[in-house]
């Protein structure tokens, strides 16, 4: 049953482009109508709304006629171009008509990968949902290519989710939800456990005709996104008042249930995987007890065994066991010189602190 006032504060809630793109490529109006409306009668009725839309390259499609042989990069870094004017503008003149005013950002994997440019980031972020303007977020694909690149926006919005510490992170897609395929009839699964790590078992390869990452990645973020605290949703787009059922604590699509959430320098550790500038690799006494669930404990130079890459202090490394498993990330307190230097030894101060520490669950 739906609560009067919404059960949120704060939400991230993902476009995928296969909600607001029709079968001919085109941006559904329609669509486009319903979720503006949503997200404007949640903001004027006090939830911070962060808007996190695909759907330019769609657009773009919809714009350009392709002349010559350009290369894949070159096609989408066109289509994206050209078609993220057609997108922001189609969500900008909608929210208008409602009052509200829409503020375009477009990032890439780059900008969280520093903790005083993400912090910047997210200052304006902030400034903006102060303001009550509508960030309409997307992926800046005309500069983001190869390492630069998110697997898709459900990464991309996850970041954001976490970066903005939001109550729900609601990932709209053109399914109900996550259905259980080993089950006939294929209900969709109404809650997943934080505890529960075997969901990848019921998603089927592929992903919708103009996606880019499919159910494994959104199934992969909101349980991690989970496990820092925040509920997340992946339920329909296009189901007429879906954003207001969930805001107000409706049953539909599929909750992932938040564990306790996660202090803010942890969460964006957490969130680092591919950022990181080095890794140090440590023995089994030192993964024993970083692992340990009795206390808290700091990486000690005593416990490491190689050092690789070159980082500074502040910077996000990887912790990986001698056999190469990936232990956890972890902010450094030096530089990769000094640790290569007080590796092994005993008396030295940490090189990642506790409270810089995220283990792999
Ligand atoms: N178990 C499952 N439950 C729901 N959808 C699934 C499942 N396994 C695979 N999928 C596919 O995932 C697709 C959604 O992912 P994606 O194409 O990336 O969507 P979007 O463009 O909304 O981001 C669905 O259209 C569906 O084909
Ligand atoms: N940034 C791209 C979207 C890429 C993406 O993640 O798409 P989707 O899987 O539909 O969310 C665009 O605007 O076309």
């Amino acid at each position: 049953m739906s609560q009067q006032h919404p059960v949120y504060r704060r939400i991230v809630v993902k476009v995928g482009t296969n909600v607001i793109t029709g079968r001919d490529g085109k941006l559904d109006p329609a669509i486009l109508d319903s979720l503006t409306a949503q997200i404007a009668s949640l903001m004027q009725g006090g939830v911070e709304v962060i808007l996190v839309t695909s759907g330019a390259v769609g657009a773009g499609r919809g714009i350009v006629s392709l002349t010559g042989n350009l290369t894949p990069v070159e096609t989408r870094q066109v289509l994206a171009a050209t078609g993220q004017i057609r997108l922001i503008n189609a969500y900008n003149d909608r929210f208008e008509k409602h009052g509200m005013t829409g503020a375009q950002l477009l990032v890439t994997k780059g900008d969280f990968r520093d903790r005083q440019h993400y912090l910047n980031m997210r200052t304006c972020f902030e400034a903006l949902l102060a303001q009550k303007i509508v960030p309409i977020v997307n992926e800046n694909d005309a500069v983001a290519v190869t390492e630069l690149m998110f697997t898709d926006n459900d990464e991309l919005s996850g970041l954001i989710a976490s970066m903005l510490q939001v109550d729900a992170h609601i990932i709209l897609s053109n399914v109900d939800g996550l259905f259980d395929t080993l089950t006939e009839g294929n209900p969709v699964i109404e809650e997943i456990d934080p505890g529960s790590k075997n969901f990848s078992q019921y998603i089927r390869p592929g992903k919708s005709e103009f996606g880019r990452g499919g159910m494994l990645t959104k199934c992969t973020i909101a349980h991690k996104l989970s496990r820092l605290g925040i509920t997340v949703h992946i339920a329909n787009g296009t189901t007429p008042g879906i954003l207001q059922t969930i805001a107000h604590g409706g049953r539909t699509g599929t909750k992932f249930i938040a564990q306790k959430p996660k202090q803010s320098r942890k969460r964006w550790i957490a969130l680092s995987e591919g950022l990181e500038k080095g890794a140090v690799i440590i023995n089994q006494g030192a993964k024993d007890a970083l692992t340990s669930d009795e206390r808290a404990t700091s990486l000690l130079p005593v416990g490491i065994t190689g050092v690789e890459g070159s980082f500074k202090r502040g910077d996000v490394i990887r912790i990986c066991s001698e056999d190469g498993t990936v232990i956890g990330y972890g902010m450094a307190s030096c530089t990769a010189e000094k640790a290569r230097a007080t590796a092994g030894q005993k008396g030295h101060k940490p090189v990642i602190h506790y409270d810089h520490l995220y283990i792999v669950p």
